[in-house]
């Protein structure tokens, strides 16, 4: 008898030994795709992830040949494809785009932004992006874009650099370009200066409210409907602060609304040329799109939320990370410097596109820091792409600009690097890179509206920063970004700031 135990205890022994050794083989060989488990399919693997979710994304892409089937829980309609092919996104976003709308499910997700323009299809879609379109590139518009942005500059980032260097303190860049876009989104969205930028860093409550809200609709993406639906109906967790974030975001705009409504009633402007988004909508002839509800402050909330999301947190998200990428690569940030001087001796917003190095360094920054890390699209019909998979109408597909910008297939073995010359010439030109490859934007009909307004504030920014000061960060201070649908820092970026 003790014979056969102790046979049976060596075979038991040696089975485990066998499992043991398989599993670290599978370790050691696998490729990182996430185990689809019965009933739960990849969802736990991704809630492991979500710390990690965008280089965890973009290692799955890398070994998956760009495209990757995500498996939700069984039922849970969250079942995802995943690409960052360019054929496939050059076919979803222009050749193929009246097939691939943002659809009902993104509606849903997105529910809270309303009619925003990012938020909706087909005719009211078009009409929504044909009056921006008309505002934005408005040479009056243009103008007041560079005077505004040249005031904050000067009056309210500089003041503050200045105040930082004196008194020895560290400041959060992240916070202090929150502060700057926000003051000049709000100038030029709504015409109201919202002084967010002084040396006092008053408490910005907006801020707050737009941060839960962009958090929260990040979580829906990944959660099955009646999980987050619940959530919101019992208000906990990232729906409690996103309920939170829109009521006092709500709160805020009944009052702008209805303040320009009465500045309206006794003065329209002499020439007839609006100074502002608000004003433009508000006093637009209401026979031209016929789909706007302009009566409805509803409405008229809805666009100015979304104009003002895309103006603020993108932008200063993009300066956060370019600063921060040259502070890692100083030979960068030494060159830049050079060009500046050499080029551009005193400002001129008119010569901002001889600086070309600089814009090389701004591309790469977006290239690898993607503001916006994802955009979804629904097929309205069932169709096939160019990759070879089907897509049937319940299947989201989810486009990834960040893991795009890092796909060695796309950008050569040097993807990870910051090197702002993979932008340039051999006679020193621009490179022209196509937008469904360089994703940042977007790319086809939907290409992002304030693409010039981007460039011209990251660069005049930046100009006015790296020829004055030299800017630290604080030693051992973490850059992870937050798991959100803009890809803020998620603890700042604490710096040093001396004079050169
Ligand atoms: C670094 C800065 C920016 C980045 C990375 C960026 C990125 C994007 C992306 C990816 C989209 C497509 C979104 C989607 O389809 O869901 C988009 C659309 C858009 N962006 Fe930007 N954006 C930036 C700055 C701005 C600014 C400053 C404005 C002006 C206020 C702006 C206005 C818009 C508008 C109006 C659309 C909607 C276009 C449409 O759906 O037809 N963006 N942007």
């Amino acid at each position: 008898m003790a014979i056969i135990i102790g046979l049976l205890e060596i075979s038991i022994a040696f089975i485990f030994f066998l499992v043991f050794q398989c599993f670290l083989l599978h370790k050691k060989t696998q490729r990182p795709f996430p185990t689809n488990w019965p009933v739960l399919g990849m969802l736990p693997a991704l809630l492991h992830q979500v710390p990690r979710i965008y280089d965890c994304i973009t290692e799955v892409l890398e070994a998956a040949d760009m495209t990757f089937h995500f498996k939700g829980p069984w039922l849970s309609r969250t079942d995802i494809l995943i690409t960052v092919d360019p054929a496939n996104i050059h076919y979803i976003l222009s050749s193929n785009f009246v097939n691939y709308p943002k659809g009902m499910e993104f509606r849903n997700i997105f529910k809270e932004l309303g009619d925003s323009i990012f938020n909706v299809d087909w005719e009211l879609w078009e009409d929504l992006r044909n009056s921006a379109h008309a505002i934005f590139s408005h040479q009056e518009f243009q103008k007041i874009s560079v005077s505004t942005s040249m005031s904050k500059l000067k009056q309210g980032l500089v003041p503050i650099l200045e105040n930082a260097v004196e008194e020895n303190i560290l400041v959060d860049l992240q916070d202090l370009f929150q502060r700057f876009l926000y003051d000049t989104s709000s100038i030029l969205m709504t015409g109201y200066d919202t002084e967010c930028l002084s040396i006092e860093m008053p408490k910005v409550e907006f801020s707050d409210a737009v941060d839960g809200v962009v958090d929260g609709l990040f979580y829906r993406h990944f959660m099955p409907v009646f999980l987050w639906k619940l959530q919101k109906w019992i208000g906990v967790g990232v729906e409690k602060r996103m309920k939170r974030g829109l009521a006092s975001f709500d709160k805020l705009f009944e009052k702008i609304i209805s303040a320009k409504r009465e500045e309206l009633k006794t003065h329209i402007d002499s020439k007839g040329e609006a100074v502002d988004v608000l004003t433009y909508y508000l006093t637009m002839d209401t026979t031209k799109y016929k789909h706007l509800k302009l009566s409805s402050d509803k409405f008229i909330r809805d666009i100015i939320f979304g104009f003002l999301i895309a103006g603020r947190d993108t932008t200063s998200t993009a300066l956060t990370w370019f600063f921060w990428l040259l502070s890692k690569n100083p030979e960068a940030k030494t060159k830049i410097r050079q060009e500046i001087n050499e080029k551009m001796p005193k400002f001129d917003s008119a010569e901002l596109d001889k600086l070309v190095y600089l814009h090389g360094a701004v591309c790469e920054t977006l290239r690898l820091y993607s503001p916006v890390p994802f955009n979804h699209k629904s097929p309205a019909k069932p169709d096939v792409l160019p990759s070879g998979h089907r897509v049937d109408e319940n299947l989201k597909i989810i486009i990834t600009p960040y893991a795009m910008g890092r796909m060695r297939s796309i950008w050569g073995d040097d993807a990870e690097d910051f090197r702002p010359e993979r932008w340039i010439t051999d006679s020193g030109k621009l490179k022209h890179v196509p937008s469904y490859k360089f994703l940042a934007f977007n790319a086809g009909p939907r290409l992002c509206l304030g693409k010039k307004l981007t460039f011209l504030q990251m660069k005049t920014v930046a100009v006015e920063i790296i020829r004055n000061y030299d800017i630290k960060v604080v030693e051992g201070h973490q850059t992870k970004p937050v798991p959100s649908i803009i890809l803020r820092m998620r603890d700042g970026l604490k710096v040093s700031v001396t004079k050169v």
